[in-house]
């Protein structure tokens, strides 16, 4: 559904894609994930035809992007794009008149895309008098009025809480089950754990990593991750070294990577001597691949 080869974008001497390369199926839930400045927004715009590429190709369903490609692209983007004296209503219709749909489809769609965000009840309520999760639900129904057949969604749950985080979770699987293809873009790497089938990891404008959560699991070499309180870090490092374990720090939490499950109380014979506070075991997440590639390179 998108397909995206060998990159390049500049602005002035700074290099910000570096021959970026990724492919997402049909129905796929693609996660794009990268530290502030990884030029994920740069990527989204040259998709969106928003912006021009140095070099490189992008198709859409097999086009490459144009502005007809625009019509089968649905973007959310981070700042709500709506309009906050008019209503829900009012907002998606504008969207419908935009991607050219007639009176009569813009009838049926409106009422369709108001209904799949769960916002029916409130058609005729003006957006400054919506939560900030009803707002950023509204903001996904703009971008489904025309139906796409890829949806772009950038960052969709920054600021809010989790039960709004939740509710828009839950409209991304439902999506997903109609078989629409997402970009999705979150700094939250739970929510990449959740919701994406398919997680690529962006770095200075490259792909560092990309595959399914199991295939990137095999960054790292370990069965489990072991975090360890204690006021003899230095000990425990050296003790864990020699057992074979590999020392990390993720934040204030000293790790140890287990290389193959061990039982409780053999783990601390390990670390006989040495005095330990609370032990507790951690299976392989997200964040431990997104560190280890992130900060490697
Ligand atoms: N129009 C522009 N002119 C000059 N530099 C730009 C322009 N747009 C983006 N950049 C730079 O390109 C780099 C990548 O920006 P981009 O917005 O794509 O990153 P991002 O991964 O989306 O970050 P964030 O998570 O903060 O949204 C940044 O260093 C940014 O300052």
């Amino acid at each position: 559904m998108l397909y995206i080869e060998k990159l390049n974008k500049s602005f002035k001497d700074r290099q910000v894609l570096q021959d970026l390369t990724l492919y997402v199926a049909p129905g796929e839930i693609y996660g794009l994930l990268g530290a502030n400045g990884a030029g994920k927004t740069t990527t989204i715009n040259i998709i969106c035809n928003l912006l021009q590429a140095d070099s490189g190709i992008v198709k859409v369903n097999h086009q490459l992007v144009s502005e007809a490609t625009k019509k089968i692209i649905g973007i959310a983007p981070q700042e709500n794009l709506l309009y906050r004296g008019l209503s829900c209503e009012e907002n998606v219709k504008f969207f419908a008149k935009i991607y050219g749909l007639n009176r009569i489809e813009r009838q049926k769609q409106v009422k369709a895309t108001l209904k799949a965000v769960n916002l029916l009840d409130r058609a005729k309520s003006p957006v400054e008098t919506l939560s900030g999760g009803m707002q950023r639900r509204l903001n996904i129904a703009v971008a489904l009025v025309h139906q796409p057949k890829l949806v772009i969604l950038d960052e969709p749950t920054t600021g809010l809480d989790i039960e709004a985080r939740y509710e828009i979770w839950e409209l991304i699987r439902q999506l997903k089950n109609q078989g629409i293809t997402i970009l999705l873009t979150t700094h939250f790497l739970d929510e990449a754990e959740r919701l994406c089938n398919k997680i690529g990891i962006l770095k200075n404008g490259q792909i560092l990593a990309e595959g399914s959560l199991e295939e990137l699991r095999t960054c790292i070499p370990a069965k489990e991750i072991l975090v360890v309180q204690t006021s003899e870090a230095e000990k425990a490092i050296a003790r864990a070294i020699a057992c074979g374990f590999t020392p990390r720090r993720y934040g204030s939490d000293l790790s140890f990577w287990l290389p193959e499950h061990l039982e409780l109380k053999e783990i601390i014979a390990r670390f006989d001597g040495i005095h330990i506070d609370s032990i507790s075991r951690q299976p392989i997440r997200l964040e431990h691949i997104y560190l280890e590639l992130t900060q490697k390179c």
